[in-house]
């Protein structure tokens, strides 16, 4: 277990900035999601605290203590990569026996077994530990690398999208796995991914991180319904949240769409919303709703069903709004509806600068 800091952390690549000026603090025992596009710095981050890369500027400290001059192999971290490093010819008993073996370990031959069995158990592996790596489907050999990692007790686990390369019922069993393992385990999680669902379903603490900068840490709550800005309003939420263009008028917010106008009644939620200005609201699409003498009318451009819920495209002039309703809702292609929205689910943002009114207040 341990605390993991990142203070000020900038790494260059040549002319190239791949991390600026990052702060990141991990606490002991935490699940860390860092949720970022490709070429966000994810990998560099999880690279640099193992030791792999030194940083340009800045410090890295685990248990307060700054490990810059430490190498990899003391700072006592495990690396989970997306690629499964495994041993071909091994099976999964001596893969899972590797990282014990090393001479600095010393460990006796019933402390290896002991640990090994515990984990293939923890695992579910018991039944493959005779059996050669390369005789296994992808999701058990995802697990044998997890394994791997798990074995050597390490002060943290660092996971560089370890599911993405298996399929979608496989990824979604592997996620809630991961996430029971490191609840009894009580161990430190550093985990990144592209995947708005896997940050959202895994992490006590997200942390949105795009072109080098982390944009915005905060629980899945927090990033879901009060996101510091229209970048982390996109990355997080299927169909992602609806942002529509709109300004301050005398102290009211009024959406002004080339086919409709509507005053929000809604708090603006902070004084730096004086004077006029242009915004952008941001609606989730689960609060807009269809209602019969509700305000604004709208054409169904697309139903998509996905069982519990349906999925709309409302047409609105020539804008486009999703809108999640009950799967009972019926609803047909270019039928005219009518909806609302809940005014205190309204985010505010500025237009000029992405950033929300209740965090710029
Ligand atoms: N060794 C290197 N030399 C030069 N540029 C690098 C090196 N490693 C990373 N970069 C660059 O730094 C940026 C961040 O890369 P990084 O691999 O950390 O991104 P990422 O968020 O992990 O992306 P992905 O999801 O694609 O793995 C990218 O623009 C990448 O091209």
């Amino acid at each position: 277990m341990a605390h993991i800091q990142l203070k000020n952390i900038t790494k260059k690549f040549g002319a190239h900035t791949a991390l600026k000026g990052l702060d990141l603090e991990i606490q002991d025992g935490e699940f860390f999601v860092l949720l970022g596009q490709t070429g966000a710095g994810k990998t560099t981050t999880l690279r640099l605290i193992s030791g792999l890369e030194t940083p340009t500027e800045g410090d890295i400290l685990i248990d307060g203590v700054d490990v810059g001059p430490w190498g990899a192999a003391e700072r006592d971290v495990a690396l989970v990569l997306q690629q499964y490093s495994l041993y071909p010819r091994y099976t999964v008993r001596e893969n899972l026996e590797f990282p014990l073996k090393a001479k600095i370990r010393r460990l006796e031959r019933a402390e290896i077994d002991e640990r090994v069995n515990r984990v293939a158990k923890t695992l579910r592996i018991e039944h493959l530990l005779d059996r050669k790596t390369d005789r296994l489907s992808g999701g058990e050999m995802q697990r044998v690398s997890i394994g791997r990692a798990i074995v050597r007790k390490p002060r943290v686990f660092l996971m560089d999208e370890p599911l993405s390369a298996l399929d979608a019922k496989l990824r979604e069993a592997l996620r809630t796995e991961l996430k029971n393992l490191q609840v009894n385990l009580g161990a430190t999680f550093l985990f990144v991914t592209h995947d708005q669902i896997e940050a959202m379903s895994m992490g006590d603490k997200i942390g949105v991180l795009n072109e080098g900068h982390l944009v915005q840490v905060g629980t899945p709550n927090e990033i879901y319904n009060n996101p510091l800005n229209t970048f982390v309003a996109r990355s997080v939420g299927s169909p992602p949240m609806n942002l529509i263009e709109g300004e301050l008028r005398s102290g009211k917010a009024v959406m002004t769409q080339k086919n409709f106008e509507l005053p929000f009644t809604g708090a603006t939620g902070t004084s730096a919303a004086e004077g006029d200005r242009p915004l952008v609201f941001g609606i989730r699409p689960e609060d807009l709703h269809l209602e019969a003498g509700a305000p604004v009318e709208a054409k169904v451009h697309d139903v998509e069903n996905h069982g519990v819920e349906k999925i709309l495209t409302l047409r609105v002039g020539d804008i486009m709004l999703r809108a999640t309703v009950p799967a009972r809702t019926d609803v047909a292609l270019e039928d005219a509806v009518r909806f609302a929205w809940n005014p205190n689910k309204v985010v505010l943002f500025d237009r000029a600068s992405g950033v929300s009114l209740r965090h710029a207040g």
